[in-house]
């Protein structure tokens, strides 16, 4: 194989190892209680890669200050623990509507750090109109706080829900 060959082979796998379903095989629509989130829009089969997001990353100290204390905290993954903090990281586009399934989640997702992107991979066969729910971790979430002011992510059992090492048995 010659030089040539050898480069157009290897984008070739590159681009294939990265291929996500297409556009309109998802949706993002209302819920009922949880706000937007993402819907299959046709049946989708198990280990299929639904998207990849790039992330923005927040320094520890900037997101301590700052970004916790703004919508964010909502959004943010946990990227890298560090002794003064984590750094968190907020996934640009379809990474940030997946909401959390209490009982059967049927989206995974792993951190590629290298590349700086999150990756959503599909667990479990599903019709259309499933909707996609990713697992943010057990325990009691921070939108169940009865009194919001008490509890934050921070201190609420899920925080380990965006450590990125979630493989999620079905
Ligand atoms: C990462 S965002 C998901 C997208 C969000 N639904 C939206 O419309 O932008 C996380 C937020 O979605 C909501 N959420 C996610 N899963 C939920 C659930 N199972 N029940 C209720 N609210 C949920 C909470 O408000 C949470 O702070």
């Amino acid at each position: 194989m010659n030089d040539e060959a050898r480069a157009e082979e290897i984008s070739r796998h590159a681009i294939a190892d990265d291929e996500e379903v297409p556009k309109g095989a998802l949706s993002v629509r209302k819920t009922d209680q949880a706000g937007r989130g993402v819907f299959a829009a046709k049946p989708l089969q198990a280990g299929m890669l639904l998207n990849v997001s790039h992330v923005l990353l927040f320094p520890a100290d900037e997101y301590q200050e700052h970004g916790r204390h703004t919508q964010l905290d909502n959004y943010t993954y946990i990227w890298s623990k560090g002794k003064d903090g984590s750094t968190m990281a907020l996934a640009l586009g379809l990474g940030s509507l997946f909401n959390h399934s209490y009982e059967s989640p049927n989206v995974s997702y792993t951190f590629d750090r290298a590349k700086e992107t999150i990756r959503y991979t599909l667990m479990k066969n599903v019709d259309a109109e499933t909707e996609l729910c990713i697992s943010y971790g057990s325990g009691k979430m921070w939108w169940e706080a009865k009194d919001e002011s008490q509890t934050t992510r921070e201190d609420s059992a899920e925080r380990d829900w965006m450590e990125g090492f979630a493989t999620i048995s079905s």
